[in-house]
């Protein structure tokens, strides 16, 4: 049984710190990036690839630092994510962080994750995300692509019209429960 919790971050009005401006830290800024466009986000690196940079550059709110990792990198950090080509400096961020009550993933490696990165799947204020476990990244990858091309548009289209009926509602909270609860009925009805 899968036994993680996920939370949906509010990565705008967090500080993350991201080691390593290679080819795994360009895969895990490219997807925070993706559903968060205006996460803020430290990258320290010795050196950062091409299409790191571009990357970096069009986003709104990450800061390049070129240098090697310090800890006092964590300072005011709430998330690390680790992936530089060195697994001791990795295990050493790790522990730096844990012994700061930083959450920490070092990519790639499980054993070192406080949280993993998932596959998401964004359709206008809907948010789904996506873990194996840890079993199979590729399936999360797969599940993500398959749901991105099976969800309508218009799903949105349906929250936003239900967030409006719920604006409407007038009465007590068990009244609104209750009516909220009859109109989205027939999305679990079981067809006879
Ligand atoms: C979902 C996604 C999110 C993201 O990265 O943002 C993600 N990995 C993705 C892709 C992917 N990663 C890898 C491949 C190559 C195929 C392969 O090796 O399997 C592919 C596929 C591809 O690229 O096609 C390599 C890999 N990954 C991990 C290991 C180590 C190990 O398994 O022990 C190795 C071997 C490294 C090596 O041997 O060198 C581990 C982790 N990868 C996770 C997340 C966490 C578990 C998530 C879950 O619970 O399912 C976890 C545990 C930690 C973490 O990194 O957070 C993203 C898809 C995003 C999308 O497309 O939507
Ligand atoms: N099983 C394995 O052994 C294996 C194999 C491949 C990749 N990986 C994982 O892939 C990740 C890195 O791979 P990659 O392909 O992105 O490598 P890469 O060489 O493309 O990038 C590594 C980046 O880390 C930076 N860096 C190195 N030392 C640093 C330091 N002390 N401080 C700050 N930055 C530093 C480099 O400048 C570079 O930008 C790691 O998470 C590693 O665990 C593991």
């Amino acid at each position: 049984m899968n036994q993680l919790y996920p939370i949906f971050l509010k990565v705008h009005q967090l500080n993350v710190l991201l080691v390593g401006g290679g080819f795994v830290g360009t895969e895990k800024l490219s997807f925070l990036l993706k559903s968060s466009p205006k996460a803020q986000v430290t990258a320290v690196s010795k050196e950062f690839n091409a299409e790191f940079l571009e990357l970096a550059g069009q986003a709104a709110n990450v800061t390049l630092i070129q240098d090697a990792y310090d800890e006092k990198y964590l300072g005011g950090k709430h998330l690390v994510i680790a992936a530089t080509n060195f697994p001791e400096i990795n295990k050493q961020i790790h522990y730096e962080a844990k012994e700061r009550y930083i959450l920490v993933n070092v990519a790639d490696t499980p054993e070192l994750c406080d949280f993993y990165l998932g596959g998401i799947v964004t359709k206008g204020n809907l948010k789904i995300a996506i873990s194996t476990n840890g079993k199979s990244p590729t399936t999360a990858k797969r599940l993500r692509q398959m749901l991105e091309e099976v969800l309508p548009e218009e799903i949105d289209e349906l929250l936003e019209n239900l967030n409006a009926y719920r604006d409407t509602l007038k009465g007590d909270f068990e009244y609104k429960v209750k009516a909220m609860n009859e109109i989205t009925g027939m999305l679990v009805e079981k067809k006879g």
